[in-house]
């Protein structure tokens, strides 16, 4: 299991390893004691959601839940390409409003490590693209938010003519015009 850094601290990649033989590959695509002897101990994760997006430029986001279900999430691509997506949405954060955007996808197995005080998204870049991650906490739809997915900074790498939403997406506030309900704690 390779583990990185990326800009936003707290926002890790995790390459599980693949054992390539003549059928394919093999992969142990989550394993706690392999990440904690990394030095890695993430929380309990309770649920894992899938879903699939038929056409390129299907955009899912920006997402949340408030607390007390705010959730961490770990995510990989299950078949296809998209562009993952964190927000730093914890008021008082040196980082808050900074994004890491890294491309998932079935072929490099990389996953998104995404703590609780960020949103959530992510754009296709192929068609029946499916996404796969794991939660800390369970829906809530009643902690369930948005944040309008262009008020971020975020080059999504898509024409604005070919992003697909959701109703709810299309209606989510600006970023700015949004008050967040994460506080940052210094480590
Ligand atoms: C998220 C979720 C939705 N649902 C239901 C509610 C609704 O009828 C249907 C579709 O829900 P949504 O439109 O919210 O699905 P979607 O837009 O895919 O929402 C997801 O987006 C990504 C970016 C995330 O990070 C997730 O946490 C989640 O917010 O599924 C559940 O039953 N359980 C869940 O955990």
């Amino acid at each position: 299991m390779q583990i990185e850094e990326t800009a936003l601290p707290g926002v890790l990649i995790l390459t599980p390893r693949r054992f390539g033989d003549a059928r394919g590959w093999f992969s142990e695509s989550w394993n706690r004691k392999t990440l904690r002897a990394a030095g890695l101990d993430l929380p309990e994760f309770v649920q894992d959601n899938h879903s699939l997006s038929a056409r390129i430029g299907t955009l899912r986001g920006l997402h949340y839940q408030s607390p007390p279900h705010a959730q961490g999430k770990l995510v990989r691509c299950g078949r296809g390409r998209l562009l993952d997506v964190a927000v730093d949405v914890r008021r008082g954060s040196p980082t808050y409003g900074h994004s890491v955007s890294e491309e998932l996808s079935a072929e490099n197995g990389r996953q998104l490590w995404i703590p609780a005080g960020f949103l959530h998204g992510f754009v296709t870049r192929e068609p029946d693209t499916e996404i796969i991650y794991k939660c800390t906490d369970h829906y809530a739809p009643e902690c369930d938010g948005a944040v309008h997915f262009a008020s971020v900074g975020v080059e999504w790498g898509v024409e604005m003519s070919d992003i697909q939403l959701s109703d709810k997406d299309k209606a989510a506030p600006a970023l700015a015009d949004w008050t967040s309900p994460f506080t940052w704690e210094p480590a």
